[in-house]
């Protein structure tokens, strides 16, 4: 074992019960869901359901709802209709967040990485384990942040740092850290790799793909990145006209003939993407800039 393998020094009698894990086939299963702010309708009629232990990418035009839909999953955003359950809990029927016993079964990764600036990079995931398992040691919980750190790619000195004097990539790590506090079942990564340099990106996906392998994740990812969907993502959700127009295989939503699926998979990022894919991957993000993550040519088409 290594000398980082924590299970050397925890005697699981002294751990809390933990729930069983999700044996179902749909971990997140969303139908006729509205949500809208105002006059403003966001999402109307939308469903979707989620695959144990895939990684789902959720794609679609800048403002056409994707982290509202991520939002109301997880409880923050009460819908107007719609049912949503997420490993076999209703998120629809909780009176609010707090009311759902679930939160901790999932992890979330915002958009910034959206953490505590006061706080450590350990101590940014400790929180979480503060909040739901108060009673644990805290030497205990100070090694489980270190593992956590580590697990997610970053050096080991990086716990001890304050998110100022990390860089973005090192911040993305941090709040996965975080979202990994509590050995989620199902992880929410909300454009994870936007900000990204290429090599940097490439290496988030690598990482991505490796937890959801090992720790058998279900992952909802949203992005605008070509590159993720392709090196990554077993299928893809397509967000427009309201609702998810579209699920599948990269492939086959290439079969479709829909205008935005067709201009986004098939533009000149899209087949850049797939002529990389095609020769195994890695060359098209080195053959493109660092800004060209935003795909704000194809959003809306
Ligand atoms: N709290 C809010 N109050 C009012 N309108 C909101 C609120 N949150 C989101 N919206 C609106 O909902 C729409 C969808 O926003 P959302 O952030 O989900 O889009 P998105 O698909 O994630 O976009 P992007 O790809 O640019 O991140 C936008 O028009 C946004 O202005």
């Amino acid at each position: 074992m290594s000398e980082h393998d924590i299970s050397e020094t925890v005697d699981e009698a002294e751990l809390p019960a933990v729930a069983e894990p999700f044996k179902g086939e749909h971990p997140i299963v969303i139908e006729g869901l509205k949500n809208s702010f105002g006059d403003h309708v966001i999402h109307e009629d939308l469903s979707l359901t989620v695959n144990r232990g895939e990684i789902i990418g959720v794609v679609g035009g800048s403002g056409t709802g994707k982290s509202v839909l991520m939002r109301s999953i997880i409880g923050l955003q009460i819908p107007d209709h719609g049912t949503i359950e997420v490993l076999g809990s209703s998120i629809t029927d909780a009176r609010d967040d707090d009311d759902i016993d679930i939160r901790s079964r999932w992890g979330v990764l915002f958009q910034g990485g959206a953490l505590f600036s006061t706080l450590t990079v350990a101590e940014n995931v400790e929180v979480p384990l503060l909040e739901f398992y108060p009673e644990i040691d805290p030497e205990l919980r100070h090694e489980i942040a270190r593992y956590k750190v580590m697990l997610s790619g970053l050096p080991e000195e990086a716990a001890a740092k304050y998110p100022a004097e990390l860089s973005g990539g090192m911040k993305k790590r941090a709040g996965l850290a975080r979202a990994l506090a509590l050995d989620p079942e199902v992880l929410f990564l909300d454009e994870p790799t936007a900000g990204l340099d290429p090599i940097g990106a490439a290496a988030f996906d690598r990482l991505t793909k490796e937890l959801q392998e090992t720790l058998g994740l279900t992952v909802f990812l949203i992005t605008h990145d070509l590159d993720t969907l392709y090196e990554i993502c077993d299928r893809v959700a397509v967000l427009a006209e309201k609702k998810v127009i579209a699920v599948g295989t990269i492939p086959e939503l290439l079969a479709l003939d829909h205008p935005w699926i067709q201009e986004y998979f098939n533009g000149p990022r899209g087949r850049a993407a797939q002529d990389s894919q095609a020769r195994g991957g890695k060359a098209s993000r080195d053959a493109k800039s660092a800004d060209s993550v935003d795909n704000s040519n194809v959003e809306g088409a």
